[in-house]
């Protein structure tokens, strides 16, 4: 399935123009506060009226301003989840989950409820009212109400924002369930690399309006989502786990990556986050050193960023940078096409961060 999106909007002074598409999967839409990613949504859900362009999903035409066409939100097919879970607080969570079933057809609705309280574990919370649950049950129960209507196309606009880390870390892998098993794309509006990172398979930024990248997760860092965290993603086969010690080794295109254990498989397919500011370069390789992870790479680009520079190596065909002040910079007389060793901690690779592709 695949969404098509080419619009033109005007909100007083601020203007929208945004052409892009989006497959299965999840697409991450970055960008700074105001750059338009929440009317971009809504333009999609037809919440706001297009003014001009076209939205298309597979063959059928949701917008198209030139033919008069304008399909109304709820003959979409859509999913929406906000910042806020908006359960009816009244009302079970069994009976805010059927509200979203008016598409399906009844004898389908138990097994389907059964299914979706299952994918988001939520099943021991069908009798309870929304008022007694805990922030990310309330959102996970959003989610499931939002699956249940059959969406073929998912809209999520910073659905954990309003949590705190320890709930964050406990809904991302019903996210992930639901990318790898529901078949359909979802556009995941977030400001959180973190969150780019671990869930992305395909990255729109925007920036005052304008899309300004789009492609792997890396296209992030083109708006302001990163904030003052830059980094770069490497991607790897998990090759052996170490249980006893917290640590897996997988395989990169630039060599050996020891990592923090995640729940994956041997053979399993990860992308692993970088922050630029915990690699360390260095010309030859210190012996005694408890860094594991040592790639060499041919210096291809240096940038200045406020105080620091950040130098890329290609590391095999991954990017991978690295954050030095200009005074180390100058010191090592870091140029393009040269050859140098990129080192960085197994320690401070974040499982909660680290993408899998499913085996
Ligand atoms: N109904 C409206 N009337 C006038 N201006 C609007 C309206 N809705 C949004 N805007 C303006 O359009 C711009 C984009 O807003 P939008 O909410 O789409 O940005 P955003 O990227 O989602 O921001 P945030 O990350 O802060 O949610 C902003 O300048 C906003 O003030």
């Amino acid at each position: 399935m695949s969404l098509l999106v080419d619009v033109t909007h005007r909100h007083g002074e601020f203007t929208l123009g945004a052409a892009f598409s989006a497959a299965d999967g999840l697409t991450a839409l970055s960008g700074p506060s105001g750059s338009g990613k929440t009317t971009l949504i809504n333009l999609i859900a037809g919440l706001i009226p297009l003014q001009k362009g076209r939205i298309l999903f597979d063959d059928r035409v949701w917008n198209d301003t030139d033919a008069g066409i304008f399909v109304p939100p709820h003959r979409r097919r859509i999913g929406y989840v906000f910042q806020e879970a908006r359960l009816f607080p009244h009302v079970s969570v069994r009976a805010n989950l059927a509200y979203g079933m008016g598409n399906v057809a009844k004898a389908e609705r138990p097994a389907r409820m059964a299914r979706v309280a299952d994918l988001l574990r939520i099943a021991p919370l069908l009798d309870r009212r929304p008022s007694g649950l805990s922030g990310g049950e309330k959102q996970r129960v959003a989610l499931g109400r939002a699956l249940l209507s059959a969406p073929e196309l998912l809209l999520m606009d910073e659905p954990l924002s309003a949590l705190d880390a320890g709930l964050k870390a406990d809904i991302l892998p019903d996210i992930e369930r639901i990318r790898d098993a529901e078949g359909i794309p979802i556009l995941y509006i977030s400001h959180s690399i973190e969150e780019v990172a671990r869930l992305a398979t395909h990255v729109v930024a925007l920036e005052a309006g304008r899309i300004v990248a789009t492609g792997g997760p890396e296209a992030a860092f083109a708006s302001g989502v990163s904030g003052q965290r830059s980094g770069s993603f490497l991607t790897a086969v998990v090759a052996e786990i170490f249980e006893g010690e917290g640590l897996m080794l997988a395989h990169a295109p630039g060599g050996k990556l020891y990592l923090r254990a995640a729940p994956v498989a041997i053979g399993q397919s990860v992308r692993v986050f970088v922050p630029a500011a915990d690699v360390v370069l260095a010309r030859g390789l210190p012996e005694a050193i408890s860094t594991l992870n040592r790639l060499s790479g041919i210096v291809v680009n240096l940038r200045e960023d406020k105080n620091s520079i950040l130098v890329e190596l290609d590391c095999g065909g991954d990017r991978l940078c690295a954050e030095v002040t200009r005074r180390s910079s100058e010191r090592l007389g870091i140029a393009p096409g040269e050859r140098l060793n990129a080192l960085f901690k197994a320690v401070r690779t974040e499982p909660e961060n680290l993408y899998r592709q499913k085996i």
